[in-house]
């Protein structure tokens, strides 16, 4: 019999969805079952609801779209700080909660997983602010309300929230009659005005320069932008909130822009540019260290999805897919500029010296490889690798926005799952680690091959360089963190481990990682506890002025 359950799971599979994330309660059991029973569909089971959250998020930045099952209350409250991560940081995550029977809900039974007020819709309710929508499924609202709830995710590049009642979802209902997503909407009147702008902008400009962000990353518009970019001969700078959107390797990349502590070069030419054109940005303050760009509105041509800023005017967004891809063909001769391409590093050579971020950094520099997905957790991981040019067709996953720490170990894994071509690199700091570290048991249960980097520096060093460098809130207790992948499951088959603290340790460790495909790699690096990149180290005063 074909039932709800399998309609839903159809359109997830229709999406180009392989595998599922999540945590069973007795109120999706036997949902899971017919996930466990679909041809196309692998269960991957998460230590906890967070865990399962962030991993869902990395899977979809890298898949475009992806699925959690939690159970009612306990499993979705503990999944919804990941949520609201996908929702600041546009990424398509469907949240499936299984949900009690009709019949216990309309009786407003007093069952566990509940407030024990007979009432069934708080957590629904708590899910607002953080959903693009949201589907109350019921018998006979199920077909159409999930299909209204996926198209939200996906032309939103917004988390959604389906609750799925255990009766509901076993229902017989007939197969999907056509296609869920709708053909690519074609520009509206009002965004045929803004290309033609933004085409006699750049016509009138001596020396624009193009500001990528992280919705080009959200929407998968990166080719749209090598080919406008490439086109018109266009000088690109990214916000650390969107590296990666290009080719770092590119002759017209000028490195990342984060406003007041760019290299000096670059800071110049975008401040001091007659036409920024920024695309897909999103100016935080962390983005641009402590909003400390200095070029004004008057310069900025800002197209993003959900606000256009032009002549200095805050306008409603646009649908990025179609205005980008009609940006590819305007009538412009080019820039006629020349461009200073980026700076690139000498190679180095590791002595026996400590380890130190900065030696860290440049060693990175000439171990990443083509291809490479590179994950960078808040701390000194982010503001360490944000400064790095990538090799060309890498991709980056950060979270600077939301920067719920712990986030990127899961995500990292998720996104090995949904791409399991590009050896992934996680950087993560010991602090961000102890959070989320049970994911190490699914990542050796999955047989992943990730190499991991923990920057053991005894505590929050980031958080050192906001406020209180010594004081205990900011230590951490010591772990033995070469012992962890035999405590989650490993062995000698499936994991390898290296403790590093001098450079020459560290050029040995890179080395042997990179030729062994086959097992999970584990590199412990050890630095100061008051070390940081320097780019940390100036946003750090930032960020404690910013809060006093
Ligand atoms: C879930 C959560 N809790 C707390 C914080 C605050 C916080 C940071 C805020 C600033 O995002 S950075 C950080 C410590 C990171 O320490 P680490 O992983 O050891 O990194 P480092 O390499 O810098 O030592 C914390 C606790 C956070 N971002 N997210
Ligand atoms: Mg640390």
């Amino acid at each position: 019999m074909y039932t709800v359950g399998d309609y839903l799971l159809e359109r997830l599979s229709e999406l180009g969805i392989k595998e599922i994330f999540g945590v069973p309660g007795d109120y999706n059991l036997k949902f899971l079952d017919h996930i466990v029973e679909h041809p196309n569909l692998k269960w991957i089971g998460n230590a906890n609801e967070l865990n399962a959250a962030y991993a869902a998020d990395g899977y979809a930045r890298t898949k475009g779209v992806s699925a959690l099952v939690t159970t009612f209350g306990v499993g979705e409250l503990s999944a919804i700080n990941g949520i609201a991560g996908s929702y600041a940081e546009k990424v398509p995550v469907i949240q499936i909660v299984g949900s009690p029977t009709m019949a216990v809900q309309n009786a407003h039974k007093l069952v566990h997983h509940t407030l024990g007020d007979g009432k069934f819709d708080h957590f629904e309710n708590m899910h607002e602010s953080v959903t693009e929508a949201i589907g109350s499924l019921t018998k006979e609202n199920a077909v159409t309300e999930i299909d209204r709830v996926l198209r939200a995710a996906v032309l939103k590049r917004r988390p959604v929230y389906l609750n799925l009642p255990i009766d509901v979802a076993e229902m017989v209902v007939e197969k999907p009659s056509g296609p869920l997503l709708p053909k690519q909407a074609s520009l509206s009147a009002r965004e045929v005005e803004l290309v033609h702008e933004l085409e006699k902008a750049l016509q009138q400009a001596k020396n624009p320069v193009v500001l990528a962000g992280n919705e080009l990353a959200s929407f998968h518009l990166e080719t749209y932008l090598a080919d406008f970019i490439h086109k018109f001969n266009l000088p690109i700078t990214t916000l650390p909130f969107g590296k990666g959107v290009f080719n770092e390797e590119d002759e017209h990349y000028l490195g990342v822009y984060a406003g007041s502590p760019t290299e000096e070069g670059l800071r110049k030419r975008v401040d001091t540019a007659d036409l920024v054109v920024a695309l897909g940005a999103k100016l935080t303050d962390s983005a641009t260290s402590g909003f400390s760009y200095d070029f004004s509105e008057k310069q900025l041509f800002s197209l993003a999805s959900d606000e256009v800023i032009v002549k200095e005017e805050h306008l409603e967004g646009i649908h990025l897919p179609a205005v980008m891809k009609a940006l590819t063909s305007i009538d412009y001769q080019g820039y006629q500029g020349d461009i200073q391409p980026m700076a690139r590093l000498k190679s180095i050579k590791p002595t026996n010296q400590v380890l130190t971020q900065r030696h860290f950094w440049e060693a990175i520099e000439g171990f990443l490889e083509k291809g490479d997905t590179a994950v960078a957790e808040q701390g000194t991981s982010f503001f360490g690798l944000s400064t790095v040019p990538l090799k060309s067709e890498m991709s980056f996953i950060g979270q600077p926005l939301w920067g719920s720490i712990g986030y990127t170990f899961p995500a990292m894994l998720g996104s090995q799952l949904a791409n399991p071509s590009s050896r992934h690199l996680l950087f993560i700091g010991d602090g961000s680690l102890q959070l989320t570290i049970q994911e190490l048991g699914m990542a050796l249960r999955e047989k992943l091959t990730p190499i991991v980097f923990v920057i053991n520096n005894n505590g929050y060093t980031v958080e050192r360089e906001i406020h209180g460098p010594n004081e205990i809130y900011n230590d951490i207790p010591m772990w033995d963190y070469q012992k962890l992948p035999l405590v989650f499951g490993g062995s000698e088959q499936s994991v390898i481990t290296y403790k590093v603290t001098t450079e020459l340790e560290l050029a040995n460790a890179l080395k042997a990682a990179r030729l062994d495909n086959n097992r999970l790699q584990w590199i412990e690096v050890v630095m100061d506890q008051t070390d940081a990149p320097e780019l940390l180290m100036k946003l750090g005063k930032i960020f404690a002025k910013q809060n006093s």
